[in-house]
């Protein structure tokens, strides 16, 4: 039996219909949900995730603001213009592309986004809180896992997770809020030992690796939840995952597909965080 699939595009769709009808409350009583998008320099797959946040804003009635600087843009400008957003009570979210050019000291240009409005969640401050188990920005990939897992009522609790990589945007938080809902979680990464021993245990299975089909249906536990996190892009243009979907299909009990998958969550859940941060704001508005 093939695996279930996890449709990233359904499941953001229904949820973009609710956050529509939330974004246009806090529009009618004067409070219009407002993302600022910085983007730095011309990497074609950023001009492309940019775009489609600023499109999944306008759908939702959200407004956004789009800043972009060249290749070679002085940090000193950005890290001004941030101070601005920082300072503007009209803009709920800030965001800045990732990844930026080399002149960039990329924690220096994160630390300097207001907490309260680091829709991303890549803060230290909203790293620490979310570790902490408190109120914070979650960031969008991570967060969008867990709706899925949540969509498939996956039982979390007791649950052998594992997550391969340990990056700030993507493993490190996505092992929190797992351990967070109870699930037993290993991080595997380029130092690990046997991955397949991991992977084969694994009830949940998340790939964040960045290389190209590398999870194979003979590393899956049969009946595995397994969510790819991976985009990449194959000499013929394709986009694939982490994970070789024809395989891991046929092992797995539910599988996310890419693309359609995680990718179109991620820029759902930037879109959730931002509406939650107007709504933080007018509460405090209205003291
Ligand atoms: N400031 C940030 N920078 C980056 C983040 C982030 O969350 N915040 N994550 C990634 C890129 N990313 C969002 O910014 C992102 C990646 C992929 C998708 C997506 O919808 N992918 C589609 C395929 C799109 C395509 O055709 O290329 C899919 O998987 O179906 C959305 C957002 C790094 N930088």
């Amino acid at each position: 039996m093939t695996a279930r699939i996890i449709d990233g595009n359904a499941l953001s769709a229904k949820l973009r219909g609710e956050l529509a009808a939330k974004a246009a409350e806090l529009t009618a009583k004067g409070t219009q949900p407002c993302l600022a998008v910085i983007l730095v320099g011309g990497d074609p797959a950023s001009a492309v995730y940019v775009r489609n946040k600023v499109a999944g804003c306008e759908k939702a009635g959200i407004k956004s603001l789009k800043f972009e600087y060249p290749q070679d843009a002085a940090p000193a400008d950005v890290l001004g213009k941030i101070a601005e957003l920082n300072a503007d009570p009209s803009v709920h979210g800030i965001l800045v592309q990732l990844p930026l050019p080399k002149q960039f000291d990329e924690k220096e240009v994160l630390e300097a986004i207001a907490v309260e409005k680091d829709v991303d969640g890549f803060h230290a401050e909203n790293v620490g809180r979310l570790s902490q188990g408190q109120e914070a920005f979650v960031p969008c990939t991570p967060n969008g896992v867990m709706e899925m897992l949540k969509s498939i009522e996956m039982p979390l609790r007791g649950a052998e997770a594992v997550v391969i990589g340990r990056s700030n945007i993507v493993g490190k938080p996505m092992a929190m809020l797992l351990t967070a809902a109870g699930a037993t979680v290993t991080v595997c990464h380029s130092g690990t030992r046997d991955l397949n021993f991991h992977t084969r245990r694994a009830d949940i299975l998340v790939a964040a690796i960045g290389k190209p089909k590398f999870v194979t249906g003979d590393m899956v536990k049969p009946g595995a939840t397994v969510i790819d996190v991976g985009i990449n892009r194959l000499p013929d243009g394709k986009l694939c995952g982490d994970v070789d979907f024809e395989s891991a299909k046929e092992v797995a009990g539910a599988i996310t597909p890419v693309p359609g998958g995680v990718g179109p969550m991620t820029i759902t859940m930037l879109l959730v965080n931002t509406v939650v941060s107007a709504e933080r704001s007018l509460a405090k508005l209205k003291g």
